[in-house]
Parts: structure tokens; sequence; C-alpha cells
């Protein structure tokens, strides 16, 4: 027989019931009342943690049981499906500029493609250590690790990858609106995916990485031993060998092979790093 245990009493929030003998009753804090709420010891950057409520300088923003919503116009801007039906974009207090105010950076998505092999994520990794030093806030997306779990359903038909890379996408997207700065490695094959990837992010949110390294130094690094089961015939559709890797056009940057030897991956999280500083993502 499972015990029961007690715990404390939960917090309630609702309006007063006159009745304070129960749970701790807490009277709802309208957001409209916050204003500025200073945060005594908190880690915040400066004592201000939130500015005042942004929501209400927006004309399309009616606040409605203390609750922002939006309507009309913003509402088709802000969805992204074709045909919403019953269902309402609802909109937060606490938006991304604030986030990228505390964070002092601004959130994007550095989308780092190409072969298996090709050091994606080691330059994932370096680019990561190299923003942290900074007091960058960073969250590496690794295809690897992604198909482990969100995406362990997918595999590597043309039609899976699609939509492998639409999800690391819309979680990207998710994590460049907190303010963070995002780093996805995957390979991301087709450039067809990665335009709709790009179409998902504000102009300039979405900073493509191009590792420009040659199918015969990736398959002679093959760390994993993957090329010599693809030429073998064990593994189908591999890319560079039986499926098609097709490299950007117009990227933001491409990490080139310097003659016979590949720059080290800190030298080339630095090139990443410095394009970040001249466009200002490092700044709020
Ligand atoms: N058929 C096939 N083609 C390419 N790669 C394969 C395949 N099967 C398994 N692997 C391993 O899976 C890793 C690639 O996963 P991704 O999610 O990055 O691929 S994709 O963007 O959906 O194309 C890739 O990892 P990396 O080597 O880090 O790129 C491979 O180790
Ligand atoms: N810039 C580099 N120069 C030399 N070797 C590298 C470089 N970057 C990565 N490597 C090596 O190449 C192999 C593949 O790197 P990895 O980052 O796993 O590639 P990917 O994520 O694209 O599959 C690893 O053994 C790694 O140590």
């Amino acid at each position: 027989m499972s015990a029961v245990v007690k715990g404390p009493p939960p917090l309630i929030c609702g309006p007063p019931r006159g009745d304070e003998s129960g749970p701790l009753a807490v009277q709802s804090l309208s957001v409209a009342k916050l204003g500025f709420l200073r945060v005594k010891g908190s880690n915040a950057i400066g004592s201000t943690f939130l500015r005042p409520i942004q929501a209400m300088e927006d004309s399309s923003v009616s606040l409605r049981n203390d609750c922002a919503a939006i309507s009309g116009r913003n509402l088709r801007q802000m969805s992204t499906m074709e045909n919403p039906t019953n269902i309402v974009w609802h909109k937060s207090p606490v938006e991304k500029l604030d986030r990228q105010h505390l964070l002092q950076q601004k959130g994007c998505a550095i989308w780092i493609t190409g072969l298996s092999g090709s050091g994606k994520s080691t330059v994932a990794c370096a680019l990561s250590q190299g923003l942290h030093m900074r007091g960058k806030l960073t969250y590496i997306l690794d295809g690897d690790n992604v198909r482990h779990g969100l995406n362990r359903d997918l595999s590597f038909k043309a039609e899976d990858r699609a939509e492998n890379i639409r999800r690391i996408a819309e979680v990207a997207k998710l994590f460049a609106d907190a303010g963070i700065i995002c780093i996805a490695s995957l390979i991301s094959p087709y450039r067809k995916d990665r335009d709709v990837c790009r179409a998902l992010f504000p102009e300039g949110d979405f900073i493509e990485v191009f590792m420009d390294v040659p199918l015969h130094v990736c398959e002679n690094r093959d760390p994993k031993g993957l090329y010599k089961l693809a030429r073998a015939g064990k593994i189908k559709g591999f890319t560079g060998v039986d499926d098609p890797y097709e490299p950007p056009l117009n990227c933001e940057i491409v990490l080139q092979q310097k003659g016979r030897d590949c720059a080290p991956p800190g030298e080339m999280a630095e090139t990443v790093i410095s394009y970040l500083e001249e466009k200002g993502y490092l700044q709020a």
C-alpha cells in the first residue's frame, strides 16, 4: 500500500476567499500594476529585473484579465501556420528584447552545415567555448545528439532529413527568441531545406556557416568508420557517397580548408565570433 506523504501547503494564486486558514493564499498580481520590479539579491544584470511592460506600448495589444493578448493584423504576422484555426497567439509581457537586455547579447542561430567529418561538431564546441569565455550564453543543437531524442523517429530518407532540419530550426528559433546564441550543427545537405530554415528567422538572425572541406579529407578522417561502411554498401544513402550534398550559394561564412591543412578549430571559431561582434550580436 502506498503511503500519502503530506508536504507543505500549495501556494495558491487567486482572489482572496476570506478563508485564510487553508492553503496559503496570494492575491493575484496584476501585470499592469507591476511597473518596475526590483529583485533583491538576484543575479540579474543591474538592479532592474523587468523593464516597464512593453506590451502596453503596442497598440495592437490589449490587456484582458491581466493577460496580454494580440489580435487582428499581428495574429497573422506571428503565426507560422498557413491556416490557423482557433489558435490565438498568447503574448508574454517579458519579450525577446527584455531577455536580450538581461543577457547583453542578441539571440540568433548559427547554422553549421557540411559533410560528415568536415568538423561541424568540433567548430560548434570551440565556438560555444569561446563565447562562453566572453560571458555569452550559447546552446548547441548537434544533429547526432538531437537524433538520440527529439528526432529519434527520423531516418536519412530525404523527407526525414527535411523534417529533422525543420524541427531543429524551430527549436533554434525558440532558443534565439530566448536571447540565446544557438549553434546548430547538422549536415543539412539540401539547399531547399536550409532556405526554409532561414525563412523562419528575422533578417540577419540566421547565420549559415559552410564547412568547405573536400570529401576526400572527410573520408580520410572517417572518425566513426561510416564512410568505410557506406563504400562497402553497408550504409545506403550516405551523404557524399550515394546521397547528394548541395553546398550553399550565399551563406554568411565559409570555413575553408587552407591548402593541404585545415585551420585549427579555435581559429575557425574566432572567425565566427568576429562576425558576431561586427554584426552587433554580442551586445544587447
Ligand atoms: N546516411 C547517412 N548520411 C549521413 N550521415 C549519416 C547517415 N547515417 C548515419 N549518419 C550519421 O548521422 C549524422 C548526421 O545526422 P544529421 O542530423 O546531421 O543529418 S541530416 O542533417 O539530417 O542530413 C552524421 O554525423 P556527422 O558525422 O557528425 O555529420 C553521421 O554520423
Ligand atoms: N579543423 C580541423 N582540423 C583537423 N581535424 C579536424 C578539424 N576539425 C575536426 N577535425 C577532426 O575531424 C573529425 C571529424 O570532426 P567532427 O567535428 O566530428 O565532424 P562532423 O561533426 O562534421 O562530423 C574528428 O576526428 C576531428 O578531430
